[in-house]
């Protein structure tokens, strides 16, 4: 068992034991790196079942801990300049996700409640120099090299990930691989997010309920608030409860494309931090890894793991850029008006998630 110090965090109101938590396994970083068979069977059932699960660092991640720690420190120091300052590297205008998301800026449910959280979106390729390069507060111009070794450290476990699901999926050697080069023209990214406290009688969603857009995701938390939908038609929300040392991966979109469905991309939200924790200022960091531009999201071929299309079946032909620009930006009131608050314009592949039928 743990020790209480990686169970809770030592600064900060607790996370309370009396709400629903979600059954997230906690994996090795080092057991799935020394390809131990017991921790990648428990891999394979939480990419199948859940879709998420809680991966243990410590150790071999111990300069990802590290850099992420750096990096909350500077989400502080970013959301803190003038909200006119924040405002100038707001680029929607121009079809970018990139840069700076205030607060209210998008549809958070079918009601037409707007968000509660601002967001800074980091590209990967104009951190590697291999894309357009955005203007950037000095906060972040000043710390690229802390940002770009945060992603490449992110990018090493996600490289882990999507070679031991090619294993499982007894994909072409390199198949998921050669689809996620950290060289190729992409759309990962590092969110930084602020969701300051809400109001004591006004406590609802601070960001909407959705699937992530890409393949992996690298999640840091420090206060509660996230939580995902389980399978199934009775499903409650759970809370996923941050745990010192690790990080929270999950699944998106892609791999539920890729795999017709074996793949699981779970459901979540954010809400108000649960307990004492709701009048903390929430901060959370997340490395998002997508595949490549110009990859089509459809079921892979070669592999006998995969199951088939339903027969007559025809999948668009969507490119990885085109779905991401449609999630990221299709809930958006400034740029679409009233077809932002048609959540089904902006939809991934949440309806298969609910594994209702
Ligand atoms: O802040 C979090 O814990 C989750 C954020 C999230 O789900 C996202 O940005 O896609
Ligand atoms: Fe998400």
């Amino acid at each position: 068992m743990d020790s209480a110090e990686t169970t809770t965090y030592k600064s900060g109101p607790p996370f309370p034991d009396d709400v629903p938590t979600a059954p997230l396994l906690r994996l090795s970083l080092a057991k799935l790196q020394a390809k131990d068979p017991e921790e990648i069977k428990r891999f394979t059932s939480a990419c199948e079942d859940l879709g998420f699960f809680y991966l243990d660092l410590r150790g071999p991640g111990d300069k990802i801990l590290q850099q992420s720690s750096d990096l909350f420190d500077v989400g502080k120091e970013l959301f803190d300049l003038p909200l006119e300052e924040k405002k100038k590297y707001n680029f929607e205008h121009l079809k970018s996700y990139l840069g700076y998301k205030h607060m209210g800026a998008s549809v958070a449910d079918k009601h037409g409640n707007l968000d509660r959280n601002e967001f800074y979106n980091v590209g990967k390729d104009d951190m590697f120099e291999i894309g357009e390069k955005w203007p950037a507060p000095g906060v972040l111009e000043s710390r690229r090299d802390l940002i770009k070794s945060f992603m490449a450290s992110a990018y090493s476990i996600v490289s882990l990930v999507l070679e031991l699901l090619n294993d499982h999926l007894a994909l072409p050697p390199g198949t998921l691989q050669s689809m996620h080069r950290l060289e190729g023209h992409g759309g990962d990214q590092v969110r930084f997010i602020k969701a300051p406290p809400q109001p004591q009688d006004d406590r609802t969603i601070a960001l909407g309920e959705h699937t992530d857009f890409g393949s992996v995701t690298v999640l840091f938390n420090r206060l509660g608030g996230l939580q995902v939908l389980p399978p199934g038609a009775d499903a409650e929300w759970c809370y996923v409860k941050p745990l010192p040392g690790h990080a929270i991966i999950n699944l998106g979109d892609a791999m539920v494309k890729f795999t017709n469905g074996l793949l699981r991309s779970n459901i979540h939200r954010v809400v108000s931090p649960p307990g004492e924790q709701a009048d903390s200022t929430r901060y959370s960091l997340v490395y998002f890894n997508r595949p490549e531009d110009d990859v089509i999201l459809r079921r892979l071929q070669n592999s006998d793991r995969i199951p088939p299309l339903t027969t007559g079946l025809v999948e668009d032909e969507v490119t990885s850029k085109d779905w991401i620009i449609r999630r990221a930006l299709g809930s958006r009131p400034a740029l679409h008006g009233k077809d932002a608050f048609d959540l089904s314009k902006s939809r991934g592949t949440e309806a298969i998630s609910q594994r209702v039928n």
